[in-house]
């Protein structure tokens, strides 16, 4: 054996670094600072994209969406406790929409940290951290990390994804073991997210149930999106002649445009089906707990659940079929059960669905025309919608509220996984970490169409997206406050409580690093700023002005709010 001098060694720095590279994990999106900095420089010195942001939370989401587009775990690096605290509002939030990254947060030492004796940056970030994300762990020792990596990611990808937490102290950074025992200290993960296939039972009790439909509905959700079983969904419809409604981000499984959408016509949908097979989607807010008058008649719906997580059945109604799966298993098991025994498509269910669609398609279609100025929400996204249905490969990144909810609408999918927004939570600032990675994760153009007020959230890191020169353009509807622009102090000191500068010009941002900015007014130049911004790549922020008073409060989910019922003094 080489003399103990000579040996080859190696420390927890590489070690962390050939385990991700090993796992097929090429990027880390990062805010540098003690005690990971040299580890950011030494991941991209080894061949890693580290990518830089201005805030953690920013770098957390982007992890998140790059697991979501990816199926990979997208990897967040921060600093201890105020850069570890900065990236859990996007570990939880991950968790929550069940994209898979890894929250990796560097730490202090055990012995200085449970003695409580004031370490810089002291925190118990292990402790804080678990409740918050789907699993967690800390390593100790250099020979460790290679197990700890290994268990992030499993724990991440497989069975529903989520956000994990893996936390590293400083010290294990520098910790030089023999290069041969940290080789063999690694492991490659086999099989991460096995394919888990539904019982025989199962899915003939959703079959059965399924033929007995005389108004059968397929709800698609973003877990459908994410399980990347495009054709065999796509099947599922038309062999099928089902007609479907899909999540936000599951828009583009089929197209919008799909005779066999009925987006267009939810409210229908959801009222009048007797069947509904959800698809990876979840009976919560967003489908109102599968009860009262959005669903019709108490009573009146059986749904058959597709889901990877068995406790999701019976979370706010009985499910009559539970179909425990992965998704991909499980569309493919109807699949065979429809094509052996099928009696066709529902044809007067169908019409029912077509004729209220073109309807409420046909309502809108005036309000997206009007070529008004300032521009209103609807005429400023009738240009948006071409501009997507022009480049179907863009990606189109979405928050805000009346921009959000009116978006969500109004600019039709064609292709997968191409519309990002705020998901389950409803959470503001995922936009431009949304941006950046999936810029980066697919080198596709990206379009971000943003609140003014969302912006804000996440608007430092048009710099980061300056810096790395992405293909992103920002559209701000500039409606001059959260919601509308038109709140009012009764006391008459200060501004609304809602409302922001006046005719401000979030385009001139753009302009401090190096981007492009450009103010339009009408829906054509909306329109014509987009389209070069698209054509040349350039990171480009239109400033597009909106009417203060246009929008409602809270957009679309203004029914949320509390009310006082007390007579103001
Ligand atoms: C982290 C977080 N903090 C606050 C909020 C509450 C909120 C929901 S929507 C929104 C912004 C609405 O204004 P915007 O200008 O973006 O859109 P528009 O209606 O077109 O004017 C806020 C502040 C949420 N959801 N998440
Ligand atoms: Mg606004």
């Amino acid at each position: 054996a080489v003399p103990h001098e000579e040996a080859e060694l190696t420390d927890g720095f590489h070690l962390v670094i050939d385990a991700l590279k090993l796992n097929g994990i090429e990027t880390i999106y990062n805010v540098p600072g003690i005690p990971i900095t040299d580890l950011g420089r030494l991941a991209q010195a080894e061949g890693m994209r580290v990518i830089s942001f201005r805030h953690e939370q920013n770098a957390g989401n982007a992890a998140a969406i790059a697991g979501f587009l990816t199926k990979k775990p997208g990897i967040c690096l921060t600093v201890s406790a105020p850069g570890f605290l900065n990236g859990l509002t996007a570990l939880a939030n991950a968790t929550t929409n069940c994209f898979p990254m890894i929250l990796i947060s560097g730490s202090s030492e055990r012995e200085i940290v449970d003695l409580q004796q004031g370490d810089y940056e002291e925190m118990d970030q292990l402790a804080i951290a678990k409740p918050l994300c789907k699993a967690a762990f800390r390593v100790l020792h250099a020979a460790d990390i290679g197990i700890g990596v290994a268990r992030a990611i499993r724990a991440a990808v497989s069975g529903r994804p989520g956000g994990v937490y893996l936390d590293l102290p400083a010290k294990l950074f520098s910790q030089v073991i023999d290069a041969d025992l940290g080789a063999r200290s690694l492991v490659k993960v086999i099989d991460p997210a096995p394919a888990q296939i539904p019982a025989p039972a199962s899915v003939t009790r959703a079959l059965d149930l399924l033929k007995s439909a005389e108004r059968p509905l397929i709800i698609l959700g973003k877990g459908a999106a994410y399980a990347q079983a495009d054709e065999a969904v796509r099947a599922l419809v038309e062999e099928s002649g089902i007609p479907y409604v899909p999540m936000s981000m599951a828009k583009g499984l089929l197209p919008d445009t799909h005779p066999l959408s009925a987006g267009a016509a939810r409210s229908t949908a959801l009222k009048d089906s007797d069947v509904v097979v959800l698809v990876g989607a979840r009976l919560n807010w967003l489908l109102s707990h599968g009860k009262g008058k959005t669903w019709g008649e108490p009573g009146s719906k059986r749904f058959i659940q597709i889901d990877i997580e068995p406790r999701e059945m019976d979370s706010n109604v009985e499910i009559a079929a539970p179909l425990v799966g992965d998704i991909g298993s499980c569309v493919e098991a109807l699949l065979d059960g429809i094509r052996k025994d099928w009696k066709g498509a529902p044809q007067n269910w169908l019409e029912t669905i077509r004729s209220k669609r073109e309807a409420n398609i046909a309502k809108m279609a005036p309000k997206l025309m009007k070529n008004s100025s300032p521009m209103c929400f609807h005429s400023a996204l009738g240009a948006l919608r071409t501009v997507i249905k022009e480049r179907p490969d863009a990606i189109l990144v979405n928050e805000g509220a009346n921009t959000l909810d009116l978006a969500r609408g109004i600019i039709d999918m064609y292709q997968p996984r191409k519309r990002l927004d705020v998901g389950t939570w409803g959470v503001m600032g995922i936009g431009m970490g949304f941006a950046v990675a999936a810029a980066v994760e697919t080198g596709k153009p990206v379009l971000a169409v943003e609140g003014d007020s969302a912006f804000g959230f996440s608007g430092m890191e048009v710099e980061t997206i300056c810096r790395y020169e992405l293909p992103v353009c920002i559209v701000i509807f500039n409606n001059n406050g959260i919601y509308r622009g038109t709140d009012i102090d009764p006391t008459g000191r200060d501004p609304g409580t809602t409302v922001f500068v006046k005719d401000s010009r979030y385009d001139k941002m753009m302009e401090a690093f190096g981007g492009i900015g450009v103010n339009v007014t009408t829906p054509d130049e909306l329109k014509r700023a987009v389209d070069e911004a698209m054509d040349s790549g350039k990171p480009t922020l239109i400033n597009a002005v909106i009417d203060p008073e246009a929008g409602s409060e809270s957009g679309n989910i203004g029914s949320l709010n509390p009310q006082s019922t007390l007579k103001k003094k």
